[in-house]
């Protein structure tokens, strides 16, 4: 039976469980979920995280400009990212590579072919890919905050059956659930226009940009017939949880 493609996404917030510093325990859990489901499903990571990393061992000297040092702490940190990973999921009987991509990438042809070329034969030798920005050359993800839009591209790229972004919250909750103070999940999202405007009127007095990213990366994905899951990384088996149903999260078909 060919397995299903999952492109799984995993916010700095997931990762750190919200600390200063990258959970072993929960790169562990998705791991252990990984090594579970493999006969069925085939994982490609996108993983944020380099720059958290990083912070948990140096304080580089500023020299003005904020971005630079973001952009030197991530290449401090993705090596020590990549480490975290490779000896969580070697003991659970994975392997791990390494892929940097930037947006630039997917406007070239001959780079789109090689990724793919490349990623396909990773995943064929079951060597689970995790991909960052490449925060050296580029910074559109590191400025605007997140790998939402990455993940997208190249869950379209790869022609991944099921988008999952795994972040700090239960989905996106309904503005009056969080004006409220009792947030309430949007289970489906049939009309992404809606839950756009939605979205927007919160963002003034809200700050919603981080979802907005998410809403975007759903929309990149739907073009291309992929639903995008929006879950919560924070919850120990959140993987198989979605995928059984058991949990509250934002399905975008
Ligand atoms: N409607 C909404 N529903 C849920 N979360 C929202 C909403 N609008 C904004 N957010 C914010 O988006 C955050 C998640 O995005 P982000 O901080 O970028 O996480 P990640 O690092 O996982 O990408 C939530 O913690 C929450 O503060
Ligand atoms: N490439 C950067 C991504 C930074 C970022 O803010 O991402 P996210 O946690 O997805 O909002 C890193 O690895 O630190």
């Amino acid at each position: 039976m060919k397995r299903k493609r999952i492109l799984l996404k995993i916010g700095t917030n997931t990762l750190t469980k919200e600390t200063d510093q990258i959970s072993r325990g929960k790169i562990e859990d998705i791991g252990r979920q990984i090594a579970s489901l493999k006969e069925q499903y085939e994982f490609i990571i996108v993983s944020s995280g380099a720059i958290a990393a990083a912070r948990q061992f140096v304080k580089l000297e500023h020299n003005g400009a904020e971005i630079n040092i973001k952009q030197a702490l991530a290449a401090i940190g993705q090596p020590h990212l990549m480490r975290i990973f490779q000896e969580n999921f070697r003991e659970l009987g994975l392997f791990t590579s390494q892929c940097l991509l930037s947006y630039s990438d997917f406007e070239k042809e001959a780079s789109k072919i090689n990724i793919c070329n490349t990623i396909n034969v990773l995943v064929i030798n079951n060597f689970i890919p995790i991909i960052n920005e490449n925060d050296t050359v580029s910074t559109d993800e590191i400025q605007f905050g997140d790998n939402d839009k990455l993940a997208a591209l190249t869950a379209t790229l790869l022609k991944a059956d099921l988008l999952i972004i795994a972040t700090n919250t239960d989905g996106i909750y309904t503005k009056e659930s969080i004006e409220n103070n009792k947030p309430i999940t949007i289970r489906t999202v049939n009309n992404l226009g809606e839950l756009e405007r939605e979205i927007s009127s919160l963002k003034s007095s809200l700050g919603t940009g981080a979802m907005q990213s998410k809403i975007e990366a759903a929309t990149i994905a739907k073009e291309a017939n992929i639903e995008t899951w929006i879950v919560n990384g924070l919850k120990d088996n959140f993987i198989i949880d979605s995928l059984n149903n058991k949990s509250s999260f934002t399905k975008i078909k």
